[in-house]
C-alpha cells in the first residue's frame, strides 16, 4: 500500500491528523524511567518510547522518529531505531525526519530506510534540487517531505529573502511541487504564524503539509487551522506538543486535543465548503473492513429504494446508483483505492472503463496507477471517427475491465466481447459491487475472472447492524 493511502486509512480509522514524534531525547526522558541510575538510559528510551506508542497507537494518523536523535546515540542508537519501528503499528506510516540533502548519499540512503528500514516517507532539505529528491521519489510507494519554512527566527533572512512581501520561501514551495505528485510528495512548515501558512496554502491547495513548531509561545492552535485545512478539512500533519510525551496522562491529553482540532475541521468544512467531514455514529460488533465506506455511501444516497427496471429487464425493489461518487472527492478517493489494491495483484497493459458508470473511476485508476486508459463506446457515432473503443491500444495487449457492479453480468460481458473483438484480451474484470447470485460462476464460465471491492451481502449486513436500514428493506435486499 502506498504511502498516501495508507495515511488516508490512518486518519480515517483514527480519525486523527496527529503526528507524534518518537524521539529518544535524554533531556526529555521522564525520570522515573532511569530508576535512579543513569546507566539505565538506553533501557529507560526504549521503553519510554514503546510506552508512548502504546498510548497513542489508536489517536494518531502518523508516527515521526527523528534519526539525528538516533544517531547521537552511536550503535546503540540505530538498534533502539530498529526496535522502535517494529514497535509501530503495520497500518500507521512512518515518517522518518532526516532532513536528508546530501545528494551523494541520497541513492544508497534511499535504499536504506525504505527497503531495509521500510518507514513510508522521509524528510528533505531542498537546496540540492529534484536531482536529490528523485532517488527517494522512485520508490512509488514511499513519499517525501521538504523542508519549506522552519520557525527559526535565524532563518528569516534566508526564508523572507529578498523581501516579505515576495519570500524565498514561497519559491521553494512552486518549485518543489513540479518534482512529485501530490501523493508522494508533501511539505513541512514550521510556524507560528498562520498568515505563512495561508500563503502556503493558497499557492498549494492540495498537498499535505506537516506542520512543525506550533506549539511555540504566540501559536494559535484554530488560527493555524483555519490557516492550513484544506477544504476537505485535512491536508495537516499535526505534532502532539513534545510536553505531552512526558505526561502521565498522554492518551487522555491526546484524545482531548484531537477532539479539539476534529471539531475545528468540521467548522472549517461548514464554512468553506460542499464537501462534509463524515464521522461514523454507530458502535459495531463485528468491523467490516469498509464499513466506513459503505455507511458514506449510504448517506450519500447510492442505495434507493422503490420500483426499478434493472439493465437485465428484471425489476427490483431498490437500485444501487454509484454514479454519485463522482460528486464527493473523498468517498471517490476511497472508492479508488479500495479499486487499486485489487489492480495491483493483476497483470495488464490497459484499463478499459465500462460507459457510463465506471468511466470516472477507471479515469482516476488510469491516473493514480499510471496505465493507459481506453474505453468501448456504448454506441457508436454515426459521424466523425465512428470508433467502437476510444483511446489507443495495440491489438495483443491484455486490458482489465472495471465497471461499477455486477448484476446478471450481461454489460460487461458485452463490454469485454468488445474489447476482444478489437483483438484485446480480457482476463480480469473488476467492479466495486458483486451482486451475487452467481454471476462471478456466469462469468467464469465465459472465461473472465471478477474481482469484487463488496458483495451486496456485506452491504446489507453492515447498513442492518448500522441501524440504517429497516427489516422490510433488509428483506429486499436479499436476493
Ligand atoms: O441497470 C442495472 O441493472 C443496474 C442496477 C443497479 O441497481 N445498479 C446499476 O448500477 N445498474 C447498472 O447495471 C449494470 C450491471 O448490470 P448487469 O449487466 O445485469 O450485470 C451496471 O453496469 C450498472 O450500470
Amino acid at each position: 500500500m502506498n504511502f498516501f493511502t495508507k495515511l488516508e486509512e490512518a486518519i480515517a480509522r483514527n480519525r486523527s491528523l496527529l503526528v507524534v514524534g518518537l524521539d529518544p531525547n535524554p533531556e526529555m526522558l521522564p525520570k522515573a524511567y532511569l530508576q535512579g541510575n543513569p546507566s539505565n538510559l538506553m533501557a529507560g528510551l526504549q521503553a519510554w518510547l514503546q510506552w508512548i506508542i502504546e498510548q497513542t497507537g489508536d489517536r494518531v494518523c502518523a508516527y515521526k522518529p527523528t534519526l539525528g536523535f538516533y544517531q547521537a546515540l552511536g550503535v546503540a542508537g540505530l538498534e533502539l531505531l530498529d526496535l522502535v519501528l517494529a514497535t509501530i503499528p503495520s497500518h500507521i506510516p512512518v515518517i522518518l525526519d532526516a532532513k536528508h540533502g546530501d545528494l551523494n548519499t541520497s541513492t544508497v540512503f534511499a535504499r536504506t530506510i525504505f527497503q531495509k528500514w521500510r518507514v513510508d516517507a522521509v524528510t528533505l532539505t531542498p537546496y540540492a534540487g529534484q536531482d536529490h529528491a528523485a532517488p527517494f521519489l522512485v520508490y512509488a510507494d514511499k513519499a517525501v517531505f521538504i523542508l519549506c519554512h522552519t520557525s527559526n527566527p535565524g532563518a528569516i533572512a534566508l526564508q523572507e529573502y529578498p523581501t516579505s512581501d515576495n519570500p524565498f520561501y514561497l519559491q521553494v514551495v512552486r518549485e518543489i511541487q513540479s518534482w512529485g505528485t501530490l501523493e508522494q510528495l508533501g511539505l513541512e512548515v514550521g510556524t507560528t504564524n498562520p498568515n505563512v501558512l495561508r500563503k502556503i496554502r493558497a499557492i498549494a491547495p492540495e498537498r499535505i503539509i506537516l506542520l512543525r513548531s506550533i506549539w511555540a509561545e504566540g501559536g494559535d492552535l484554530k488560527q493555524i487551522l483555519q490557516a492550513g485545512l484544506n477544504q476537505t478539512g485535512d491536508g495537516l500533519l499535526i505534532p502532539v506538543p513534545q510536553d505531552y510525551l512526558a505526561q502521565t496522562n498522554l492518551a487522555e491529553a491526546v484524545e482531548h486535543l484531537n477532539q479539539e482540532i476534529n471539531l475545528t475541521r468540521e467548522q472549517v468544512i461548514k464554512e468553506g465548503s460542499s464537501c462534509q467531514l463524515w464521522t461514523t455514529n454507530v458502535c459495531f460488533l463485528q468491523q467490516h473492513p469498509h464499513q466506513d465506506l459503505i455507511l458514506q455511501l449510504f448517506d450519500i444516497g447510492c442505495l434507493l429504494f422503490g420500483d426499478y427496471i434493472q439493465a437485465s429487464g428484471a425489476t427490483f425493489s431498490y437500485y444501487i446508483d454509484l454514479r454519485k461518487i463522482i460528486s464527493n472527492p473523498q468517498i471517490f478517493n476511497q472508492v479508488l483505492n479500495a479499486y487499486a489494491e485489487i489492480l495491483q495483484n493483476l497483470t495488464f497493459d490497459r484499463i478499459a472503463g465500462l460507459p457510463y458508470g465506471a468511466l470516472p473511476t477507471a479515469t482516476g485508476l488510469a491516473l493514480n496507477l499510471n496505465y493507459p486508459m481506453i474505453f468501448p463506446r456504448k454506441e457508436v457515432k454515426a459521424h466523425g471517427t465512428r470508433r467502437v473503443i476510444e483511446g489507443n491500444f495495440d491489438p495483443g495487449e491484455t486490458v482489465v475491465v472495471i465497471d461499477d457492479i455486477l448484476i446478471s453480468g450481461k454489460s460487461a460481458i458485452e463490454g469485454a466481447a468488445k474489447l476482444e473483438s478489437a483483438g484485446l484480451t480480457v482476463e480480469d474484470i473488476v467492479v466495486f459491487i458483486d451482486h451475487e447470485g452467481g454471476v462471478k460462476d456466469r462469468l467464469a464460465q465465459q472465461g473472465y475472472r471478477a474481482h469484487s471491492v463488496l458483495t451486496i451481502s456485506e452491504i446489507t449486513e453492515t447498513l442492518s447492524q448500522a441501524g440504517r436500514i429497516t427489516q422490510e428493506q433488509y428483506d429486499a435486499l436479499q436476493i
